[in-house]
């Protein structure tokens, strides 16, 4: 087969999301379809290897056969005001939210009005999540968590930084009583060996991003050999980088819990003629029309860009 052909996108999000404001990255075409390429612009070879393979699985042999029909989703919430938190669970009409909390710059009385005001809007039966991306301590982390249990969460995603913190913490959680179960993202994603959380019983739930984790087979490869549940969450992707997710989320055996797929509405734009977004709070398992490349190309330099980024790995199969 010819080099594949990297066509790049640069689209504005409504609102900051991990210090981001731009969501930048490359679509590839093959004869299955579309792939998105879109590693963070911080990360660097060999971390963006797998992004390429997840692209290429998309782009040159499509999905496994899916189980369901559709994915219940949580809405995202940055972090934002409790005004604002507010209105988006209340709009999203999901059941389940995931709030982020322990922004730089934000207290941890910030982080508490937010997460009461969306318990207020999805009342008593929502499911209210948080994720800290690693920022606290263990100490910290009992200390916040145990302040925030009345508010009823679902459970805390990435609260500290290390595998041995978060093993720390589940056992420091179980001796105070503090019933909040750990989620792990960034200790699968990031770590170089995801199977150590699983080893080392270091969280209740593992959070996995098709595209740092090369892709929808990897995935539910990696998920039986876990043998804990999975929460398919996003990296932020176009819609063409949400269908490598929902794929993986149709696919897997069990689904227990609502998926972080619902982030294309973070976007102010987007690739596909049917933004893949949640209706009811599920996003449909359906194939994505991408709209005509002039309407969101990037432009020669970007693809210049990505081409030297692409060709910084050793490994990109094609
Ligand atoms: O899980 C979600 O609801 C949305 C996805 C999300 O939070 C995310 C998106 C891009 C990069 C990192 C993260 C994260 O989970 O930390
Ligand atoms: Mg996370």
């Amino acid at each position: 087969m010819t080099a594949p052909v990297l066509v790049p996108f640069d689209l504005p999000m409504r609102v900051r999301f991990r210090g981001i404001t731009r969501r930048r990255g490359v679509l590839v075409q093959g004869p299955a379809g579309w792939g998105e390429w879109s590693p963070f612009a911080e990360y660097v070879t060999p971390e963006i290897d797998p992004w390429w393979r997840c692209a290429r699985e998309a782009a040159v042999e499509g999905w496994p056969a899916a189980v369901r029909s559709s994915v219940p989703v949580n809405v995202t919430i940055p972090a934002v005001s409790p005004w604002d938190a507010h209105a988006r669970a209340a709009a999203s009409g999901c059941s389940t939210a995931k709030i982020k909390v322990a922004e730089p710059g934000q207290s941890a009385a910030e982080d508490e009005a937010r997460v009461e005001a969306v318990r207020d809007a999805l009342g008593a039966s929502g499911r209210v999540r948080i994720d800290a991306n690693g920022a606290w301590t263990v100490a910290e982390a009992l200390r916040r968590l145990r302040s925030l249990a009345r508010y009823g969460l679902e459970y805390a995603e990435q609260p500290c930084r290390s595998v041995e913190e978060l093993r720390e913490l589940r056992l420091a959680l179980a001796r105070a009583g503090v019933e909040v179960p750990i989620a792990a993202d960034e200790s699968i994603r990031r770590s170089g060996d995801p199977e150590r959380v699983a080893a080392l019983e270091a969280a209740d739930v593992a959070v996995l991003k098709v595209q740092p984790l090369g892709g929808v087979r990897a995935c539910l490869e990696l998920a039986e050999r876990l043998g804990m549940p999975v929460v398919v969450s996003s990296a932020l992707e176009t819609s063409v980088g949400i269908a490598a997710g929902v794929s993986l989320a149709a696919a897997l055996p069990e689904l227990p819990y609502a998926c972080g797929l619902n982030t294309v509405s973070l976007l102010d734009a987007d690739v596909a003629l049917d933004p893949l977004v949640a209706v009811d709070g599920a996003i449909g398992v359906r194939s994505v029309e991408v709209r005509d490349v002039a309407a969101w190309d990037a432009g020669p330099l970007a693809a210049d860009e990505w081409r030297r980024r692409w060709l910084t790995m050793e490994d990109r199969p094609w």
